[in-house]
């Protein structure tokens, strides 16, 4: 599904690259952990993958095709087929919870039928039903994450992408939102979670791909934040 073939990034003007020489490879329905010190490359990793930057070498592929090589006119196709979460939600001040799932289809032209039957639906996948007439300000922290959790996955992407999502979250709350991206994985979805919560990746026991200084140093089944090198 996701696959770096020897992939560097250096960016204008920094002494060592981003991404050194990274080879991995993430199969359908995979969750994968991404963690490292801050600066370790992680978002560049997550970028690289959403087109939003290209490699200085080597190869990306997201569901077997090269990005570097797709067409521009293609890259918001690509986007779309990939849900994206972050640790500050962003989600549409002004507009309701259902506002700001039903928007997430809207762009991509969907109908007014379908938005009407699928974003109750989805809100109540994430555990807000009930709450689509909120204001995102009247809710906590835990239930805007769901939120944009939803709004990620309305349209049913085959990668989730979710950078840092607990970390603006209490421990109880991550550990609820953990579980839903635990059901999304389940449901086929790729998930890609880059985190520094090394509570939430010792329970959970997923793939974990440790970067430092841009190199992938640990690749590990069922792993765990922290591992004696
Ligand atoms: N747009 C940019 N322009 C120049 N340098 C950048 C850019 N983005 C990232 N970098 C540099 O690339 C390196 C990797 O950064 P990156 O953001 O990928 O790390 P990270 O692991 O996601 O960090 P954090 O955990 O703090 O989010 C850092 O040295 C950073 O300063």
């Amino acid at each position: 599904m996701i696959r770096f073939e020897k992939v560097s990034k250096a960016y204008p003007g920094q002494g060592s690259p981003a991404l050194d020489q990274v080879t991995v490879d993430v199969e359908k329905g995979e969750f994968v952990f991404l963690v490292g010190a801050s600066g370790s490359g992680k978002s560049t990793f997550l970028r690289l993958v959403l087109r939003e930057h290209r490699p200085s070498s080597g190869r990306v592929y997201v569901a077997g095709k090269e990005i570097n090589r797709l067409a521009a006119w293609k890259v918001p196709r690509l986007r779309r087929s990939i849900g994206t979460v972050f640790q500050d939600f962003r989600l549409l001040p002004n507009k309701t919870v259902s506002e700001n799932v039903a928007f997430a289809l809207q762009v991509i032209g969907k109908g007014h039928k379908e938005i009407a039957s699928v974003v109750p639906e989805t809100l109540e996948l994430v555990g807000l039903e009930g709450k689509g007439d909120r204001m995102p300000d009247e809710l906590s922290g835990g239930e805007q994450q769901r939120v944009a959790i939803a709004r990620a996955f309305v349209n049913r992407p085959m990668i989730l992408i979710a950078d840092e999502p607990t970390g603006n979250l209490d421990p109880t709350t991550s550990v609820g939102i953990m579980k839903l991206l635990d059901r999304i994985n389940r449901t086929g979805t790729t998930v890609l979670m880059a985190t520094h919560d090394a509570g939430i990746v010792d329970q959970m026991r997923k793939r974990v791909i440790e970067l430092e200084d841009g190199r992938v140093v640990r690749d590990q089944a069922q792993g765990v934040y922290g591992f004696q090198h």
